[in-house]
């Protein structure tokens, strides 16, 4: 069975048609250029709702058995951006790695990166990374720590994924 890998943008206009949704497509794309072992897409577009959120996350790992769970939107300090706690909810171990390496590999593109409280966490042998909204965001944000990713799956119990070295070397230590 190929990898599945859920993306999911979560934002009001977009999840109501106001604009069309960028930064999911650009998550795919960007999966599409990395990944050299096969795998498929599992895509959702709800909105800034946190049971919605929480209810996503929870199917796409526990139903849809997707190893990894790229979130994209509602990371920010508007009273409507809950990803982050809905992240929480539903992972038990959180990675704080992540946000740390994104705010700061982000900080060179925008001074406004501070403003994203993007986390990642482990749900069983399932990652979930927050992403900003912004569709730059998503490569600015994935090249600084897709690299750990493959590595982190496989420590936690999920399947091997392998990456296009041109692309993106994923890095495993020597044992
Ligand atoms: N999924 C997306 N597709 C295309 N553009 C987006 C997307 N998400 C955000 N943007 C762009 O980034 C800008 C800032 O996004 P903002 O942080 O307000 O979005 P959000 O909180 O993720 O979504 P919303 O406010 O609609 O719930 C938006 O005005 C829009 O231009
Ligand atoms: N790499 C990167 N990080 C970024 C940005 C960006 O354009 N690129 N936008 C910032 C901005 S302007 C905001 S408000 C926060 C939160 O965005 P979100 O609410 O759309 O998730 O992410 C920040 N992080």
């Amino acid at each position: 069975m190929n990898a599945r890998i859920g993306i999911v943008t979560i934002s009001d206009r977009a999840s109501t048609g106001v604009y069309e949704d960028l930064s999911g497509p650009a998550i795919r794309d960007t999966l599409q250029a990395y990944l050299s072992t096969p795998w498929e897409p599992v895509v959702r577009l709800i909105p800034d709702e946190q049971p919605i959120i929480e209810a996503t996350l929870r199917a796409l790992v526990d139903e849809a058995h997707c190893c990894l769970v790229l979130t994209t939107g509602g990371t920010g300090p508007s009273p409507r951006d809950v990803t982050p706690e809905a992240t929480r909810a539903v992972c038990p171990r959180i990675l704080d790695g992540f946000g740390e390496r994104m705010r700061a590999v982000s900080l060179q593109y925008v001074p406004t990166a501070i403003l994203s409280r993007q986390i990642a966490g482990l749900r069983g042998a399932s990652l979930i990374v927050n992403l900003p909204g912004r569709p730059r965001a998503i490569r600015e944000c994935l090249d600084a720590v897709f690299p750990a990713i493959p590595y982190c799956i496989e420590l936690a119990g999920g399947p091997f994924l392998d990456t296009d070295p041109a692309v993106i070397q994923a890095f495993r230590p020597p044992r």
